[in-house]
């Protein structure tokens, strides 16, 4: 299905992505059919793809739930197409790059997916939600969070990306700034009162979906919890999943 957009409208059966977040195929397959029916998808990230490579992806695709396959990808236009156009085989759901890489980096991206209609959502990483005001003037970027991840979620819309990664806190800001269509991919998710760990920018998944947010990125807080499938659906049930 087409959005009004012209982008890809993709219904999971739930918003939540278990960020799986480990070096092991074996385990990673199995938690990810452990949690079929209690979140709409996985994602895999620099730790298991470095450790596991394509094939690694592949198994756990396997499992039968969409992957979102977060690379966040920064480097030259040609390199960061490659990559893209190399991670089209896969069939994932998801991809990411980050916005700091500058326009023509993003739209040789957009270009190199394809037709917005048919490809993976594109997504700019905006502020990493570990960064606060400080870290970001340590880099020498001026801006608070806020401002930043503003500005570069609207770079990406213009260039023709699908959607950004950004912190709970700028959801509505985003929103208001790119459009209904763009598609708001949100990690920096914690359950009330649990440890945020290196996270700095938080909300809970009800205050996120609240906001506006399309998909929750939720790692350790299911990941590390004794029992993951309980802990994936008191989070679900939370925001009525
Ligand atoms: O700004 C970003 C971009 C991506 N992530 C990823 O999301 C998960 C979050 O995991 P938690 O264990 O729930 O903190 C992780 O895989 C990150 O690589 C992010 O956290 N922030």
């Amino acid at each position: 299905m087409i959005d009004p957009t012209g982008r890809r409208t993709v219904t999971f059966a739930n918003p939540i992505f278990c960020a799986v977040d480990r070096p092991d195929v074996t385990g990673a397959a199995s938690l990810a059919r452990s949690l079929d029916g209690l979140v709409g998808g996985i994602k895999l990230g620099l730790e298991f793809v470095t450790a596991n490579g394509p094939d690694g992806v592949r198994k756990v695709a396997a499992a039968g739930l969409p992957i979102f396959l977060d690379l966040k990808f920064h480097d030259i236009p040609n390199t960061v197409a490659g990559a893209v156009r190399s991670s089209m085989d896969l069939g994932t759901a998801m991809l990411t790059l980050h916005a700091s890489g500058g326009p023509a980096m993003m739209r040789a991206a957009a270009e190199a997916a394809g037709s917005a209609e048919k490809r993976p959502w594109v997504l700019a990483v905006t502020v990493l939600t570990s960064l606060d005001g400080a870290d970001l003037e340590a880099t020498g970027v001026a801006s608070d969070p806020m401002a930043q991840a503003v500005r570069l979620a609207r770079l990406a819309a213009e260039c023709g990306l699908d959607g950004a990664v950004c912190s709970p806190r700028e959801i509505a800001a985003i929103r208001a700034a790119c459009g209904p269509g763009f598609k708001l991919v949100v990690p920096g998710i914690r359950p009330a009162g649990t440890a945020a760990g290196d996270q700095k920018r938080v909300m809970t998944a009800a205050e996120a979906l609240g906001a506006g947010a399309d998909v929750l990125v939720i790692g350790r807080p299911i990941t590390e919890a004794a029992d993951p499938r309980a802990a994936a659906a008191a989070i679900g049930a939370g925001i009525g999943a």
